[in-house]
């Protein structure tokens, strides 16, 4: 362990599984007044990217890695955004990586190490993991992923206290200390953790990650993904109708809530010129206005599925008889 030296610019890895608290972590991080600068990756699961659209209006700069998983296409596409950005490192002073729920942090931690150029430019400051509370104990067996994402932790975000007792808190850190018995944990609620405990921390120890898994420098990282997790996204330039949408959105998310690991979507409703925003994870449903489409952006309704036998051809169908009927739209622009 040790400080980044003048030139390493140093990078915080936030993971942890679909829905955890990630994007609220980064949230907090880029609106908080800390006076840094950060460039911020996020990689997500999915061909329509929504998270950036749910990252707020910071004055940092996002890269978005859409194309692939990010531990899946460490050695290509994070280098070089890595590389492109210390070309112009004057603008920020820290590098923040949103990894999907679905990555495997250890080959993104990885390519801190092996990858020359990025480590003689770079230094991995920490692995920030977010827990969900609710639903960790029920996922952790079934999802490698979680469980290689709490063994790679220099620091625990438990996340959603609110949504469990004090009981189930207990057993979930247990069991997070099953896996990682050296790392940090701070309980929060909408990752309200205080900010200088997650960043700069010059935590990251390749000593304690060598102990779990020997071969980490040696090149390729072996890593599964649990393959029954698929994901499709439903896309449509027609306005929805709130009134059949949202009994539509909340009957799916009881109906397939089980498999449904997670679900998020940006709406343009019928008459109304804010962006809707819903989110969920199994059951847990959200929604709310976000902000007020700008002048020229296309309002297009996207909602992203993640979760394991999903029925597609359902799902779209009900949200397809969401829209307005195409007559409204002709008497509208008449
Ligand atoms: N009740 C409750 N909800 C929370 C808390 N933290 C986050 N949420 C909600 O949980 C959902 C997921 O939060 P995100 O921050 O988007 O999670 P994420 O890990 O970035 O999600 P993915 O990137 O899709 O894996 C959102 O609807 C949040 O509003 C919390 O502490 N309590």
């Amino acid at each position: 362990m040790s400080a980044p030296t003048a030139t390493q610019t140093p990078v915080t890895v936030l993971t942890g599984y679909l829905g955890a608290g990630k994007t609220t972590l980064l949230n907090r991080i880029l609106s908080e007044q800390h006076g840094k600068k950060y460039a911020v990756i996020v990689n997500e699961f999915g061909e329509v990217g929504i998270d950036n659209d749910l990252i707020v209006d910071a004055d940092e700069e996002v890269f978005e890695m859409n194309n692939g998983c990010i531990c899946c296409t460490v050695r290509g596409d994070l280098i070089r955004i890595i590389e492109g950005l210390m070309r112009r490192k004057d603008r920020f002073e820290a590098i923040l990586i949103e990894t999907t729920g679905l990555a495997d942090p250890a080959p993104v931690a990885q390519t801190f190490f092996v990858d020359d150029e990025v480590r003689s430019k770079t230094k991995l400051d920490a692995i920030v993991t977010v827990v969900d509370a609710k639903h960790l104990l029920g996922e952790i067996d079934q999802a490698h992923e979680a469980q290689e994402q709490l063994a790679f932790a220099d620091f625990v975000v438990l996340n959603k206290t609110d949504l469990v007792s004090a009981e189930e808190l207990v057993a979930v850190e247990a069991r997070i200390r099953r896996i990682n018995p050296t790392a940090m944990i701070k309980q929060s609620t909408r990752c309200d953790v205080p900010l200088d405990q997650v960043l700069g921390r010059g935590g990251f120890d390749l000593d304690r990650v060598l102990e779990i898994e020997p071969d980490f420098l040696d090149g390729d990282h072996d890593h599964e993904h649990d393959d029954h997790v698929t994901s499709f996204s439903l896309v449509t330039d027609r306005p929805l109708d709130p009134r059949k949408f949202l009994p539509w959105v909340e009957m799916i998310t009881q109906r397939f809530g089980m498999d449904m690991l997670r679900m998020k979507g940006i709406l343009a409703f019928d008459d109304d010129d804010d962006r809707f925003v819903v989110q969920a994870v199994h059951m847990l449903l959200e929604g709310g206005h976000q902000r007020a489409w700008k002048k020229n952006e296309p309002r297009v309704s996207r909602l992203v599925f993640i979760g394991r036998n999903l029925p597609k051809d359902i799902i779209e169908d009900g949200f397809m008889k969401c829209r307005v009927k195409p007559e409204r739209i002709a008497a509208l622009s008449a």
